[in-house]
């Protein structure tokens, strides 16, 4: 194991930049010893509000600095995350008790959305003249505007990653951004920020908070342009109302109970090895993580063969042990929750097929991962998102009542399905109600795809991240029209007479001629 380069001395200073005008502070543990490992300066409604009338002075100036400025800027940002990954890789898995494989895919995603967004930005969202679509002269030109200063609240699981997703296509369309921290996680969000304030970006311009919910998060709807949340279906149904009583937009990804499909043409130990990176990759602790997992009986033996043996291989690791296959579960919170949800199920008569157990002799909150057979209805985990080390198995008999039982969940986050078969995947993934169904792999993050959008339908989510649709989140199309005279439509009766019969024949003209 080598010594980390991030020290005390850095999160000491990483937490000064959070605003925060009094001195009480959070005391965040790690999840490697369950130690304490930094104390974050805790915020205030108020600190929330003068946060807020900062980054909006900042804004004005930063929406008129236009796109090729913010281009310079944030493919500046982009190069400095590169060049200090090493320091960023280590907080994430001190933060997260993630290994260090599973840190990297926040970098990358984090280095890809910078450089996506930065690239895109203009060819999205810069103002363009569009035809009148009536039969009349007419010049239209659409302008996209920044909304302003947008909320953005970010979780604990995937700070670095989901902080750059939301926060980098806010700046690249000329907004700012307030964004309330989770108390673990704060500190590699801090340090992405820091790589975009020396890039240029004006530090009042993303200003970052932290504390409880009840009160910051609560200042931040109140006041914010546009909120941008991820966490529990129940909370965001909250930001989600308050934001349509202020009539503000809103991107809420919520709760998922993921499926995944494994076809009878597969070979077993791909699928398998695959598997256990869907389902468990920072410990199952992911919006996307998979959590259902349907297997064509056919098949059935040797893949749960290979996969058993795949996880009791894996090798649990803590702190910034870098050969480690799998970490911890991030908190007491999260030990006691995937603790009750197998015991619930255990005591209905669920069996666990692999792993099972709380491993304290590794770190505080380390859990196998846990794969569990003979899961009926009336367990928790049959419905209900564990969020961590718990996937169920269930055998199916076609891919249509695999299809069926993967989308009798109320969630529709992330879907996957292994096959060989072209074919019979996009068959199954056209069938499938999630935001994102990916063959051959259990979420998209882990090829690192920015430019598509990813979002949930049914209770999973309102709105979408990534690509041209994550960019459009944070501009008010507007259009300055002018009409040049020679055919308006008609206003008075004379002029119905005279004009009606031409611009009928002009619409019709229009559509032969397939003229939108
Ligand atoms: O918790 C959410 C993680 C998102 C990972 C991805 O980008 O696919």
């Amino acid at each position: 194991m080598r010594a980390p380069t991030a020290s005390p001395d850095l999160y000491a200073s990483l937490a000064d930049d959070v605003v925060a005008s009094g001195s009480e502070t959070i005391s965040v543990p790690t999840p490697s010893t369950g130690e304490t490992m930094h104390e974050l300066p805790r915020s205030s409604a108020d600190d929330v509000h003068d946060a807020f009338a900062r980054a909006k002075l900042a804004q004005l100036a930063w929406a008129r600095a236009g796109f090729a400025e913010r281009r310079r800027v944030l493919l500046r940002a982009h190069d400095l995350i590169l060049e200090r990954r090493d320091m960023l890789l280590d907080l994430i898995q001190l933060e997260s008790g993630k290994t260090r494989g599973q840190a990297f895919e926040e970098i990358f995603e984090a280095v890809s959305v910078t450089r996506y967004n930065a690239l895109a930005a203009r060819k999205v969202l810069h103002g363009r003249p569009v035809r009148s679509g009536l039969p009349t002269v007419a010049t239209s030109r659409v302008q996209f505007r920044p909304k302003g200063v947008v909320g953005v609240i970010t979780p604990w699981n995937f700070a670095l990653s989901l902080a750059a997703m939301d926060v980098v296509p806010a700046l690249a369309a000329g907004c700012g951004v307030v964004q309330k921290a989770d108390d673990q996680g704060a500190l590699s969000i801090l340090a992405l920020r820091r790589a975009f304030i020396d890039a240029g970006v004006p530090a009042a311009l993303w200003a970052v908070v932290a504390g409880p919910a009840a009160e910051v998060g609560e200042a931040l709807t109140d006041v914010a342009d546009y909120v941008c949340f991820t966490g529990s279906t129940a909370t965001g149904r909250k930001i989600g109302e308050k934001a349509g009583r202020r009539l503000i937009g809103s991107s809420l990804e919520l709760g998922g109970k993921n499926a995944l499909l494994v076809l009878d043409d597969v070979d077993p130990a791909t699928a398998a090895a695959n598997t256990a990176h869907a389902a468990f990759s920072a410990m199952g602790q992911l919006c996307v993580s998979i959590e259902r997992i349907y297997v064509h009986q056919k098949v059935a033996g040797p893949f749960q063969l290979a996969l058993v043996e795949r996880l009791r291989a894996a090798k649990l690791g803590s702190g910034l042990d870098f050969s480690a296959d799998f970490g911890s579960l991030a908190s007491a919170a999260q030990l006691a929750r995937v603790q009750a949800h197998l015991d619930d199920a255990v005591a209905k008569g669920a069996v666990v097929l692999v792993g099972g157990k709380h491993r304290p002799d590794i770190g505080p909150w380390f859990f196998e991962p846990t794969i569990l057979t003979g899961v009926t209805p009336d367990m928790l985990v049959y419905a209900e998102e564990t969020f961590g080390a718990i996937a169920s198995l269930y055998l199916v008999g076609s891919d249509e009542e695999a299809v069926l039982a993967a989308n009798s969940s109320e969630y529709g986050l992330n879907a996957a399905v292994f096959t060989t078969s072209a074919a019979r995947a996009r068959r199954v993934a056209d069938a499938l109600e999630a935001g994102s169904v990916n063959i051959n792999e259990g979420y998209r993050g882990s090829f690192g795809s920015v430019a598509a959008p990813m979002g949930g339908v049914k209770q999973s989510g309102l709105g979408r991240r990534n690509g041209e649709a994550g960019l459009l989140r944070f501009v008010e199309p507007v259009t300055i029209s002018s009409v040049t005279g020679l055919l308006q439509l008609p206003r008075t009766a004379a002029e119905y007479e005279q004009k009606a019969p031409l611009l009928v024949l002009l619409a019709q003209a229009l559509k032969v001629l397939r003229l939108r």
